[in-house]
């Protein structure tokens, strides 16, 4: 009895200890950053989150009418710093506040399964490749994307003069992997299993590391074992090993004996060669298994939403699709090719590319960073170390820098860009404090060169070729779904697509 009641009273007070530990590093997880105002309801920091999940917009709008100031909202992830746009100058060049940290800060790089973000947040090698290889290679590589798009959509879209409904997201993150393999793994473009994994990974890594965030810090390194997410993310990296190892053990190989007779080393003009002469440069290792899921998590998804939308927007406002697939038809007449330069002329393209980007981004908060010391910024608002912050697009649907900012306008940045000193600033992938979707400064993205030219040849394929519609007489385009700042394309939306007659020689490329 009295050995019971000893044991009672110490599993009571193991209960209590972790109890009081959990509450404590829950409570120091989100604490609210001191000097800062905060927008959203008083409530609990669970209640708060979940408000932000389903109302950012509404959160973000609310702070930047109420101050000029930065101030702080309770995202998913924590306490959130929020600057209002036009503070982008701030922050956009300096080194003290990263994206690199950011990664590191919120997607758990050191568990196994995540460490797809490893490369670019450990060495910076992920990011100088695309920097240096993908865009050094974009005449090379975009001439490879053109016949690579038609056999991709004659697979997914078989032939056929009926409408056939397709669930498009899904189609459109398949031919996204597909030609973004082509280009990085040019050995795995047709393996079933590889693009599975493209598809599959990036989506189980935002799970994972969303569904651990939700977990008390102090339970994670225990948490991250049993998840289902995280053991489907290590299942994912084992089955990339497998698939890659004979790929690396070849050209181990071929570069072996190509030094053994005094030859010069090929260098493959794909994703393993760039990242491995960056390594090298930096005298680093880098996991080329890891490196690739980087590619993946960076190119495939992002890529894939902001295409989805743009057809979306076509289907709503069918008229540019007349429009386009003339000035397709007038830019292959002049030359009949589709590589960097001729692309370039879809100039009305472009346009409504970057229109419907500005109204439907991937994300309304594109630029994140966690600052790596105290920083002073110019009106003095001090950001801790450690602290995260973000500048929120929603400076593209103001008035004052778009007129009648909700109406879509796909000649908007055609006509824009026809404005003395305009012709460089408003193409898809020019970045200004005013058009932040992929970022801006000195971590805008570098992969939006190669992103742009995938789009531009997908569409050229699929508007020429194809005829679209909504389902049951709809003209509207779907809602996106709002996940915090994330925006996702409706998952119930299907569309129709039905194969064009080849009268005017159109379909031909
Ligand atoms: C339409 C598709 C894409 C969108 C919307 C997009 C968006 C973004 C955004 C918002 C950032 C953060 C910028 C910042 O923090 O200032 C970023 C960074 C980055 N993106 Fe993309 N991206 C796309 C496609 C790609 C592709 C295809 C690749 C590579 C193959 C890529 C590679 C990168 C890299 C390496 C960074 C980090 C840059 C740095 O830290 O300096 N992205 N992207």
């Amino acid at each position: 009895m009295f050995v019971e009641t000893g044991v009672g009273i110490k599993a009571a007070i193991a209960v209590t200890a972790f109890v009081v530990i959990l509450t404590v590093s829950v409570y120091l997880n989100d604490r609210p950053y001191a000097g800062f105002v905060r927008i959203g309801k008083d409530e609990n920091s669970w209640k708060a989150k979940q408000r932000w999940l389903s109302s950012a917009k509404d959160i973000m709008n609310e702070g930047l009418r109420s101050t000029k100031s930065p101030f702080q909202v309770m995202a998913n992830c924590g306490p959130l710093i929020l600057l209002p746009p036009v503070m982008m100058d701030e922050i956009r060049n300096d080194d003290r506040m990263t994206f690199k940290a950011w990664l590191k800060q919120h997607f758990f790089t050191t568990y196994p399964g995540f460490q797809g973000f490893k490369p670019a947040v450990d060495s910076n090698v992920f990011t100088d490749s695309v920097r240096i290889g993908l865009t050094q290679s974009l005449t090379h590589v975009t001439e490879i994307l053109s016949p690579e798009a038609s056999l991709a959509l004659e697979e997914l879209f078989p032939y056929s003069t009926e409408w056939r409904e397709y669930q498009f997201d899904q189609a459109a993150l398949k031919i996204i992997a597909r030609l973004s393999t082509r280009i990085f793994i040019p050995a795995l473009a047709r393996n079933e299993e590889w693009l599975n994994i493209a598809v599959d990974y990036t989506v189980d890594f935002f799970t994972a590391a969303f569904v651990l965030r939700l977990c008390p810090p102090i339970l994670r390194p225990i948490a991250h074992w049993f998840l289902p997410q995280t053991r489907k993310l290590r299942a994912s990296i084992r089955t990339a090993r497998r698939l890659l190892e004979p790929e690396l053990a070849a050209r181990r190989r071929a570069q072996e004996k190509e030094r053994e007779a005094g030859k010069p080393v090929t260098k493959p003009v794909d994703a393993i060669q760039w990242v491995q002469s960056v390594a090298d440069a930096k005298g680093v290792y880098v996991d080329p298994v890891y490196a690739q899921l980087n590619y993946t998590l960076g190119a495939v998804h992002t890529t894939s939403v902001t295409f989805v939308n743009i057809l979306y927007d076509l289907i709503a406002h069918p008229e540019y699709i007349e429009l386009l697939r003339k000035e397709i038809h007038d830019v292959y007449q002049q030359a009949p090719k589709w590589d960097k330069s001729t692309l370039r002329e879809l100039r009305l393209m472009d346009s409504f590319m970057k229109e419907s980007s500005r109204l439907t981004p991937v994300t309304m908060l594109p630029v994140n960073r966690v600052a790596e010391e105290t920083v002073t910024l110019s009106d003095g608002t001090v950001i801790p170390k450690g602290a995260t912050l973000g500048v929120p697009t929603l400076r593209s649907v103001d008035p004052s820098v778009f007129p009648d900012p909700f109406k879509f306008d796909g000649y908007r940045f055609l006509n824009l860009s026809q404005e003395p000193g305009g012709a460089t600033k408003y193409q898809f992938v020019s970045t200004s404090n005013d058009s932040i979707v992929f970022g801006h400064g000195k971590h805008a993205c570098p992969g939006r060169f190669f992103a742009s030219n995938e789009i531009k040849i997908i569409l050229v394929h699929l508007l020429t070729k194809y005829d679209l519609k909504f389902p049951d007489g709809k003209t509207e385009r779907p809602k996106p779904l709002e996940m915090g700042a994330d925006l996702i394309p409706n998952p119930d939306m299907k569309i129709l697509i039905k194969s064009r007659v080849d009268e005017a020689g159109d379909n031909q490329f």
